[in-house]
């Protein structure tokens, strides 16, 4: 079932410069996306465009096939959780651990109203799953980034949505709590969510699977399968440095590098 469809979008903060045009991208239940692009190609407005933060200036989105400007903000919470990048204003949420996941809960509860007893239950259930549960009364913004990381990807299972957008969920993870985000994120998958992310490191697209979409230097895109779009000649051309792409045998996958000499 397709949860989010964007039809032909195009952005641009300046007339006639166009961040992007003619962007289409879907994504089903079940199914993961990873943006990628060197910096400043325009990965998180698309995100911004996505979540319905910034409007598009041409084309549509629809999410479960209702346009995303017709929904309320408490609907649009219902189908699509946000986790945003860890950073500097993180450090200002002065709420416990606990508290900061059970926001999650908020577009099902009234105007006035107090999470139930089962909200609660959901979000202790939830700490525990993701093993945050000795982190519960400790105060949000005393966590390191990627703790933070991950109590905000709790408090967006929370809000159980149909869909998870991740801006570079990733890149405040050591190395072995990117595996075990990235194992997350793959159950999730699993589980029929669907998941689109921004990343810098296109191993982690190869580590994933499903479809990109890759920015270039000089304001394209091109979106397909990880195994055809994000080849050496591509990645390459799009980061303007030498990049290869090659297979692991004992991993039976592809990892990529930088192939550039190093020697000084
Ligand atoms: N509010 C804004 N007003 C004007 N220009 C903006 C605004 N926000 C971003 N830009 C510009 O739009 C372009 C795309 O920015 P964006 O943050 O989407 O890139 P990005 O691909 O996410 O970059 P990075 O990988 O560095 O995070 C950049 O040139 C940026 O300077």
């Amino acid at each position: 079932m397709t949860i989010l469809h964007a039809e032909k979008l195009g952005f641009h903060y300046q007339p006639e410069q166009a961040i992007f045009k003619g962007l289409t991208l879907t994504l089903a239940s079940g199914e993961i996306h990873t943006i990628l692009g060197p910096n400043g190609v325009g990965k998180s407005t698309l995100l911004k465009c996505l979540v319905g933060v910034q409007p598009p200036n041409e084309g549509q989105i629809t999410l479960d096939d209702q346009h995303l400007n017709q929904l309320s903000p408490r609907q649009r919470a219902r189908k699509l959780a946000f986790v945003p990048q860890v950073n500097a204003s993180s450090t200002n949420v002065s709420l416990t651990v606990f508290d900061y996941v059970l926001l999650g809960r908020t577009p099902y509860q009234g105007l006035l109203a107090t999470p139930t007893l089962q909200d609660r239950h959901q979000c202790e259930q939830l700490l525990a799953q993701l093993s945050l549960t000795a982190f519960s009364q400790r105060s949000f913004a005393a966590l390191s980034g990627g703790q933070q990381q991950l109590v905000m990807i709790a408090r967006a299972l929370l809000q159980e949505p149909d869909l998870i957008i991740l801006d570079e969920p990733t890149s405040a993870l050591d190395l072995g709590n990117q595996v075990r985000v990235l194992k997350l994120i793959n159950q999730l998958q699993q589980q029929g969510y669907g998941i689109l992310l921004t990343t810098h490191d296109p191993n982690l697209a190869l580590m994933l699977g499903g479809a990109v979409s890759l920015f270039t230097t000089v304001g394209g895109f091109e979106t397909g399968p990880v195994q055809t779009t994000l080849t050496s000649e591509k990645l390459s051309q799009a980061y303007q440095t030498p990049i290869c792409v090659t297979t692991v045998a004992e991993q039976q996958r592809q990892i990529c590098f930088i192939a550039s000499d190093f020697s000084v």
